[in-house]
C-alpha cells in the first residue's frame, strides 16, 4: 500500500484550491456583467442604479447559507457589481 506524503497532499490540495479560486473569480466576473445589464436597463427606464430591497434578498441568501461572514461576502460582491454607495 502506498501512502501520500503530507507535502504531496498539501501541494495537490493547494492546486485544487487555486483551480476553485479561478472558477469563483470567473463566476464573480460573470455576475458583475449580468448585474450591469440589470442596472443599465433600470437606469435607461428612469430608475436608480441601486435596488435596496433586492439587495436585502441577496444578503439573506448568503447569510442563510454561510452565516454572518456570508453577509460580509455578499456586501463585498454587491460593491463589486454596483460600486460603492
Ligand atoms: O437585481 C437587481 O435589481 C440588480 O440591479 C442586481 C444587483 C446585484 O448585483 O445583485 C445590483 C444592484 C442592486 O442594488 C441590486 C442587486
Amino acid at each position: 500500500m502506498t501512502t501520500t506524503s503530507p507535502e504531496t497532499l498539501i501541494s495537490d490540495s493547494r492546486a485544487r484550491i487555486d483551480a476553485m479560486d479561478d472558477h469563483i473569480i470567473g463566476l464573480i466576473q460573470e455576475r458583475m456583467a449580468v448585474s450591469a445589464v440589470i442596472q443599465e436597463a433600470r437606469m435607461t427606464s428612469g430608475g436608480r442604479r441601486v435596488n435596496l430591497s433586492r439587495e436585502m434578498e441577496v444578503l439573506s441568501h448568503y447569510s442563510d447559507a454561510l452565516g454572518k461572514p456570508g453577509t460580509t461576502l455578499a456586501m463585498t460582491m454587491l460593491e463589486l457589481c454596483r460600486g460603492r454607495i
